[in-house]
């Protein structure tokens, strides 16, 4: 079988369609190649602590941090400065659009992740794909928690440049373990779902009752330009992971919380934002404030109460999100 040495070539290979081995060892497990960019890893035993984890990076394939971060953690491993605790699934999104250095090819794959999708193209196969991937892990390894981190980049700057979307559903609710272990691992800011977003981390929420989050690592730059020092409190997060140990804890408090209040959707070619294309994500607007003119719908104003935008994007697609309209609320108690 071959060595866990192999094991750090797996997203660069996957990324340009390269061999890959379909199995080999790493310190206290095995790695098995499950497809297209998609490797279990499976301990030989599971840690007391141990939760079965989905890891994705390259839903958006030209948010490369992710993928670097998670290079060096699976670097720590194949080295053998980690030992395998839990069983992981590791998926990379989008491999062609990370390939292509594009954040999608044809349509946005994170609004993909439903049961009974029946749309045709390559997101809609990919999204088939992943959520059997998934489904296969969370059924085999039944008897653990469930986890799944969504990791991305945001387009814009933020006052948050390290936050997490909590999605929305009625069927799970957050432990308070995962506010703790999202505190010590330098996330700033939480947002928090109003409706379902049918996102691949809200795929794990709603469907396998996971403990789910899309989680957002600064600005979506190219591979060699991430700074992972800010990073380094989420590496030990996913170290942690791996190693089926508890991760660090800090109190809650230390992020900012908020609420969406409001999706504004795009509804016609006219659809525009009335603040500047580089408005950091979290800017907040006063009363009254013009935010958005779209055909037959209108105008978009902030009501009585200020209203910040995260994730402004007017070019998205007809029907689809065009910015999150949030207010903040008290910490969870
Ligand atoms: O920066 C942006 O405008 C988009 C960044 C991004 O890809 N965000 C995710 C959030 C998913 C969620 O709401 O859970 C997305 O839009 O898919
Ligand atoms: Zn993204």
């Amino acid at each position: 079988m071959p060595t866990s040495a192999t094991l750090e070539t797996w997203l660069r290979a996957s990324i340009e369609e390269a061999e890959f081995p379909a199995r080999g060892r790493v310190p206290g497990g095995h790695f098995r190649r499950l497809g297209h960019g998609m490797l279990a890893l499976l301990p030989e035993q599971a840690a007391p602590e141990a939760r079965a984890c989905v890891l994705s990076v390259g839903v958006h394939g030209n948010e490369t941090a992710p993928m670097e971060l998670l290079e060096g953690v699976l670097g720590r491993l194949a080295r053998g400065e980690l030992r395998l605790g839990a069983p992981i699934l590791l998926l990379l999104g989008s491999p062609e659009a990370t390939r292509r250095g594009v954040r999608y090819v044809g349509t946005n794959l994170n609004r993909l992740f439903r049961r009974g999708l029946d749309e045709s193209g390559m997101e809609p196969d990919r999204a088939r794909e992943l959520m059997a991937a998934v489904d296969g892990f969370f059924a085999r390894h039944e008897t653990l928690p469930r986890l799944h981190y969504d990791l991305h980049t945001a387009i814009r700057d933020s006052r948050y440049p390290r936050f997490v979307v909590s999605p929305y559903t009625e069927r799970t609710a957050v432990e308070m373990d995962q506010w703790r272990w999202l505190a010590a691992a330098g996330i700033q800011a939480v947002l928090r779902q109003h409706r379902h977003s049918w996102t691949f981390s809200h795929y794990s929420k709603h469907y396998h009752g996971a403990q789910a989050f899309t989680v957002e690592l600064g600005r979506a730059l190219p591979f060699g330009h991430n700074d992972l020092a800010p990073l380094a409190p989420m590496a030990a997060l996913l170290a942690a992971l791996l190693t089926g140990r508890a991760p660090a804890e800090a109190p809650p408090g230390r992020m900012t919380f908020f609420r969406v209040a409001q999706e504004l959707m795009r509804e016609s070619e006219t659809f525009r934002l009335a603040f500047p294309e580089a408005t950091a994500n979290f800017t907040e607007f006063p009363p009254g404030t013009l935010l958005a003119e779209d055909g037959r719908a209108g105008e978009t104003r902030v009501g009585t109460a200020p209203l910040a935008v995260v994730f402004p994007n007017a070019e998205v697609e007809i029907g689809a999100r065009a910015v999150l309209l949030v207010r903040p609320e008290p910490p969870p108690a």
